[in-house]
């Protein structure tokens, strides 16, 4: 068995009566929901490192928006400095150096999420589009910004007046055959870029996204091109170009989020990446693809990496907020007799509020786990020219996981920062019990890189096409099989609701079932609609439009969940036996804590009739609340980050709430002084 003393041991203290009857090892939980040691061994060493250094000392202020800029690109050098990423790593596989990096931003982003998101666009996002879409001559960028950290990259799509519909982005890009240059254009402030990160104040170069135009006047579409911003030794702007910051937000304010309008400023004619489609000197334009919808869907299908990354971050800002709220109410008594209060974790209620988000933060992680391992995989094989089966049909699938579990994973997580907040009581308001942090910081994960409600849409086209394929008697388009259950459509549909007895509910095999029902029943529902529209004479878009809400919205959450169920309980049969009943009683939690809230769905469809279906989803839940009650405190050690990069007053590990309170208010700068601004306010008589 692994040796895991680099996890540090938990103090004794009030939160041992809950640790003391947990039934499994809490260290065990944490490296299983890591996926691997050495990763868990790394994180660990990062958190470690940065504790020490004074730079990375946690304010117990709000700083100047400057002053966190300042510092969070101070913090960015430091841990380049620091080289996390083992030497090897350059030459190891690209899935394992992908996994290393991905770990070494998780473990960043729990610290200071400005830091994670500056350095996933500035450096990997940016690698990465260079060797997706650019070529050889593109590899001086690539080893400028990924080994010697001259380059920081920003990435810019958004325009003013078009964020979401990026086919109608006017920044153009004209080729001139006389110059061998491309002259990059914004007509107007509409078509300025925007909400670009690094772009405000830092960034050398951006990857632009511009309408291609050649010398014939032919607009080819948006293609990627790599434009140098600033100097990389003095950070002064080149001519010909307007950038300025965008101020203050309500969160991330360590990134420099900024604007940028072109005018006639050229880069030269190999700076467009060039892997999908060229132009020649002479200005004739070359393209493996005729459509130029689908060199845009090439060369945005590389944000699925960073949407994985998204996730992942999104599930390590779900564990502390429920780690925060799962220590405090263990610790924090309310009510009952007077010398022998009630710890608020022993009410239903609060279970109820917060358990299955706990719940939530396990299957999301043992989901990414997987997932982020399989389309890795599958990216690795391909770069490596190697055969994979159904290579575009697989593409399409992961496109509609992520773009359906994005939302799934930010959303949850938006909703339980909240939830944990008010759960923590007027103290949850406090700043150093840092949920308002974690809330504000992650609050736009559910905008950026594809809001929400415009990226799931995209999982719907794809969920109904592989319907019309099933209900034609064709195979369906799924190699990693998410919908391969599709091709028992009739006997699926015809399940009803039979059980009589809680137990039978909390059971994998229900649960599962239950959604398999339930995405059948939906993908029918929305399908009607569609065509019923299409059959009033609107267009494809129009009928979409006409059938978002209480169907393609709903059908790509309920897919989203049924995913993050299935890959989790495939991930749970492969760690250790002894860690499997508690992690199936939190993934039934969960199953059903979310089959609660598609009940109507359940019932409008006919699954279910009278009220047992409802009682018995409810009580269940009920219960398993209660049954997970004494494991919940060692679920969140698990899920826990140090005391030092939690930052919460009221979560730390050794459960002295009101000693670490009493240390925070009693510290806090200034706080017995007399208000340096007494005489503006007391009477001038007295003065
Ligand atoms: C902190 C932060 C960082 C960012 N970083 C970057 C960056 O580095 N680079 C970059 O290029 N961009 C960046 N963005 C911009 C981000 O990607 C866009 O804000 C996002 O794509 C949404 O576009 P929009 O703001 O134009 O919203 P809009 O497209 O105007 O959407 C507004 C609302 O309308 C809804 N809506 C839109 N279309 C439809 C429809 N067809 N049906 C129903 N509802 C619809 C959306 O769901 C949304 O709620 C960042 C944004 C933020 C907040």
């Amino acid at each position: 068995m692994e040796d895991l003393s680099f996890v540090p041991e938990l103090p004794s203290g009030p939160l041992d009566v809950y640790r003391n009857n947990a039934s499994f090892n809490w260290k065990r939980l944490k490296l299983a929901l890591e996926g691997d040691f050495d990763l868990l061994k790394l994180k660990y060493k990062i958190w470690r490192t940065l504790e020490k250094d004074p730079l990375f000392a946690h304010s117990p202020i709000t700083l100047p928006v400057e002053e966190q800029k300042r510092i969070t690109q101070l913090q960015l050098k430091k841990i380049n400095e620091y080289k996390f990423i083992p030497k090897e790593m350059f030459n190891a596989s690209y899935s394992k150096r992908t996994r290393t990096i991905m770990t070494i931003n998780e473990a960043v982003q729990s610290l200071n999420p400005s830091v994670s998101v500056k350095m996933a666009i500035g450096i990997y996002l940016f690698s990465n589009a260079l060797l997706s879409l650019g070529t050889e001559r593109h590899l001086k960028f690539y080893e400028a910004t990924i080994k010697h950290r001259e380059i920081l990259a920003s990435f810019s799509l958004t325009e003013i007046a078009h964020g979401s519909d990026a086919r109608l982005m006017r920044t153009t890009a004209t080729y001139d055959p006389s110059t061998r240059e491309f002259v990059v254009h914004t007509p107007d402030f509409e078509a300025a870029k925007c909400w670009v990160g690094n772009l405000g104040r830092t960034c050398t170069h951006t990857l632009l996204f511009a309408q291609l135009i050649t010398p014939d006047g032919t607009n080819h579409g948006l293609h990627g091109f790599v434009v140098p911003i600033r100097k990389p030794d003095t950070l002064e702007t080149y001519p010909g170009l307007i950038v300025g910051d965008m101020g203050e937000k309500i969160g991330v304010n360590g990134i420099d989020n900024g604007f940028i309008m072109f005018n006639q400023y050229r880069i030269p004619r190999e700076n467009l990446l060039n892997r999908t489609a060229d132009v020649t000197e002479d200005g004739t334009y070359e393209s493996s693809f005729s459509e130029p919808s689908r060199i845009l869907g090439a060369a945005l299908e590389n944000l699925s990496a960073g949407r994985i990354g998204i996730m992942q971050e999104s599930c390590h800002s779900l564990s502390s907020a429920v780690t925060i709220a799962v220590r405090y109410a263990a610790t924090r008594t309310q009510f009952g007799e007077r010398d022998r209060e009630t710890p608020l974790i022993e009410y239903e209620l609060h279970q109820w509020r917060l358990f299955g988000y706990v719940s939530a933060a396990i299957v999301f992680r043992l989901y990414i786990d997987l997932f982020a391992h399989t389309y890795l995989n599958i990216v690795e094989k391909s770069n490596a020219g190697h055969r994979v089966d159904n290579l575009s049909e697989a593409v399409s699938e992961i496109h509609a996981m992520v773009s359906s579990s994005k939302p799934l994973l930010t959303w949850t997580t938006l909703r339980a920062a909240q939830q944990c907040r008010e759960a923590c009581g007027g103290h949850g308001y406090l700043k150093c019990a840092n949920l308002g942090d974690i809330r504000s910081n992650h609050e736009p994960t559910v905008t950026y890189e594809g809001d929400n409600n415009v990226l799931s849409q995209q999982a719907g086209n794809w969920l109904l096409r592989q319907y019309e394929a099933a209900i034609a008697g064709k195979p369906v388009d799924s190699p990693l099989g998410t919908v391969a259950f599709l091709k028992d459509l009739r006997t699926i549909k015809d399940r009803t609701f039979t059980c009589k007895t809680t137990k039978e509910l909390k059971d994998p095999q229900f649960i599962i079932s239950t959604y398999k029902w339930l995405l059948c029943w939906m993908l029918k529902y929305t399908h009607e609609k569609n065509e019923a529209n299409l059959s009033q004479g609107l267009t494809k878009v129009q009928a979409r439009t006409k059938s978002q809400v209480y169907r393609w919205k709903t059908l790509t959450k309920v897919y989203a969940e049924y995913i993050t169920l299935v890959f989790c309980l495939d991930n749970i049969d492969k760690k250790e036996r002894e860690l499997q009943p508690m992690m199936l009683k939190l993934f039934c939690l969960y199953g059903l804590w979310s089959l609660d809230e598609n009940l109507v769905e359940l019932y409008q469809g006919g699954f279910a009739k009278g009220e047992e279906c409802a009682r018995l989803v409810r009580d269940s839940v009920l219960e398993l609340c209660g049954e997970v009650k004494n494991e919940i405190v060692s679920v969140a050690d698990a899920l826990a980050p140090t005391d030092f990069v939690l930052n919460s007053v009221l979560a730390k590990s050794d459960g002295k709430l009101y000693q670490n309170l009493q240390k925070a208010f009693f510290s806090h700068p200034g706080v017995f002084e007399r208000t340096p601004w007494w005489r503006d306010v007391v009477p001038a008589s007295k003065l």
